[in-house]
């Protein structure tokens, strides 16, 4: 479905103008008051008019990135069976077994599709299990790899798996879009996910599959199965926070006056993410230095149950790595007792637990070190572990903090704080684009790490001065093309590069090229199908 953009033209008035209707959406789309509307707005905008949508998210993201994405995507995608419009992405379901590759042949862009952002809809941000109301996450995720990485639109395949869903009230909502089922089993859905890998190697062999927002089992089985097999990644799992890490414990060692690896992380929340995260912190120990044990020694990790020890009965496999040896006791279960205990020089938050870091938490941080970093990284907003003005107050401005979701500055005793985002949202849409570039067939550790480092060292030398973590996101275009560029290299590295023609360039032709690829909002043969 091309946007009716020949039609525009019969019914509009001579005078009409590019640029004054611009001008006319941007009023429109800002006479409207909560975010759902402005949500549903932007996105009958794209249907009708995607040159104009994107232009005006290029030239307004700071605006409306956190309506396309975290924080609004949320709602969206909690209200999706009923602000639904027309059709927009790919739906495979179960009953769709045995003939997914029919499927999969009718999307309308076929051997041009370069990139499919695939989710099943069990864990939508932290909001659960949503069935086939995930949908807007894969769509709003592409929408930043067109806007922050110049990804081409018609290469991008939004893909919700209606496998059905265990929350009961959407089984009983008259105006469910998807099955009305629970979920499959292990072995029916390992059976179902391995005919849609296959499939889709077969119909788009040339595609980058990034897997979103499975629950955290399956996000690591189905990444672990198939990573080697097709070019998959899981960006929840991955490196944004490494790079926002780096840059704050460079600030937090300094004012300590203490040696860059001599930090102490608790995670708060063991899930697919907070693992997942942890285990991309070991590099910047290693990196250092330390052993792979010294390493996973200044780690510390908390789920619903308290501080994860090894004694513990029945722990979840992918908690095993960082269960602690060196605690016996009585289950440490307060996340006082246990900041008490490790005295962490970082406390990040992957929990989806409203306000967990409450006043007594921030305060013994701020006790406990001269500069706490503190990541309360959970998405929405409204799961967000604690608000920046809070925590910038209970720490006199000390905090060095990002959060998942974005936040305003705040004013403290006549200063003005900028806070952090650490959002996967900075290095997917450039991983993507260097690893599309590089056609390479899989996207290896060390392209992950490398995109981290090469965000991490990208802030200007005025975001140091303002000591920022994560660069400004105005600049996401030029910042993916640093972070393709660290990435097209890696992949060369690995040999796993399908586009040997990159590897004779030297890095400023290289560099230029990127550039050159990115996709602009002026061509109109790119439309999103
Ligand atoms: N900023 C970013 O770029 C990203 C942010 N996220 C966010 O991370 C969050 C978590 O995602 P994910 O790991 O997949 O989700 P999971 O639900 O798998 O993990 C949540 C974790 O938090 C723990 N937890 C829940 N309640 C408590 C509690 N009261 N006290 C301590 N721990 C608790 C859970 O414990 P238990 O294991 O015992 O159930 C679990 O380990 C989401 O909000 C998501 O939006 C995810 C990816 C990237
Ligand atoms: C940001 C993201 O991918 C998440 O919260 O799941
Ligand atoms: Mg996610």
């Amino acid at each position: 479905m091309a946007p009716g953009t020949a039609s525009l033209a019969l019914r509009t008035p001579p005078y009409f103008c590019q640029t004054d209707h611009r001008q006319r959406c941007l009023a429109q789309l800002r006479s409207k008051v909560s975010g759902l509307e402005k949500y549903i707005y932007l996105n009958g905008l794209k249907e009708r008019d995607f040159i104009i949508f994107y232009e005006l998210v290029l030239a307004n993201v700071l605006e409306l990135i956190p309506i396309l994405y975290t924080p609004t995507v949320g709602d969206a995608c909690s209200n999706y069976s009923h602000i639904w419009r027309h059709s927009e992405g790919l739906y495979i379901s179960i009953e769709h077994k045995g003939h997914i590759r029919d499927v999969l042949r009718a999307w309308p862009a076929g051997q041009l599709a370069r990139i499919a952002v695939v989710t099943d809809g069990s864990r939508i941000l932290g909001l659960g299990d949503l069935g086939a109301n995930g949908l807007p996450i894969a769509i709003g995720k592409l929408d930043l790899y067109i806007v922050g990485a110049g990804v081409r639109p018609s290469t991008t395949v939004p893909i919700c798996l209606d496998l059905g869903t265990n929350t009961q009230k959407f089984i009983d909502d008259p105006l469910y879009l998807g099955l009305r089922r629970k979920r499959p089993d292990t072995e029916e859905m390992d059976a179902f996910m391995q005919e849609f890998i296959d499939s889709m190697k077969e119909i788009f062999p040339h595609l980058l599959v990034q897997f979103e927002d499975f629950s955290t089992d399956n996000a690591f089985r189905y990444l672990d199965l198939f990573r080697t097999k097709y070019c998959v990644f899981n960006d929840d799992v991955g490196a944004v926070v490494l790079s926002g890490f780096i840059n704050a414990a460079k600030l937090s060692s300094q004012a300590a006056g203490t040696p860059l690896h001599d930090q102490r992380i608790l995670f708060f929340g063991a899930g697919s993410a907070g693992i997942g995260v942890a285990k991309q912190l070991m590099s910047f120990f290693t990196v250092l230095g330390l052993s792979e044990e010294e390493a996973k020694n200044r780690i510390y990790t908390v789920d619903s149950k308290g501080l994860i020890t090894a004694d513990r009965k029945g722990l979840q496999a992918h908690k095993t790595y960082f269960a602690r040896t060196d605690y016996t006791g009585p289950p440490l279960t307060s996340l006082i007792d246990i900041i008490r205990f490790v005295k962490p020089t970082a406390l990040l938050g992957l929990s989806t637990i409203r306000n967990a870091f409450t006043e007594e938490v921030v305060r013994l941080m701020a006790k406990m070190n001269k500069r706490p970093i503190i990541f309360p990284l959970s998405n929405p907003v409204a799961l967000c572990e604690v608000d920046f003005a809070d925590a910038v107050q209970w720490t006199n401005g000390s905090v060095i903090f990002a959060s998942g979701s974005p936040y305003k500055s705040v004013e403290f005793k006549g200063k003005t704080y900028e806070p952090g985002q650490g959002n996967n949202m900075y290095i997917f849409p450039g991983l993507g684009l260097g690893t599309i570039l590089s056609k390479a067939k899989h996207v290896t550790d060390s392209m992950v790490e490398r995109a981290s480092i090469a965000l991490s060292d990208s802030l200007t030398r005025e975001e140091k001065e303002a000591q920022l973590v994560y660069p400004r996101l105005g600049r996401i275009r030029d910042i993916s093309v640093e972070i393709a560029f660290a990435v097209i290299r890696a992949a060369q590295k690995d040999g796993v590069d399908g586009n040997t023609l990159f590897r004779n360039l030297s890095d400023d032709v290289l560099f230029d090229t990127i550039k050159s690829k990115q996709w602009m909002p002026i061509d109109r043969r790119s439309s999103v199908l």
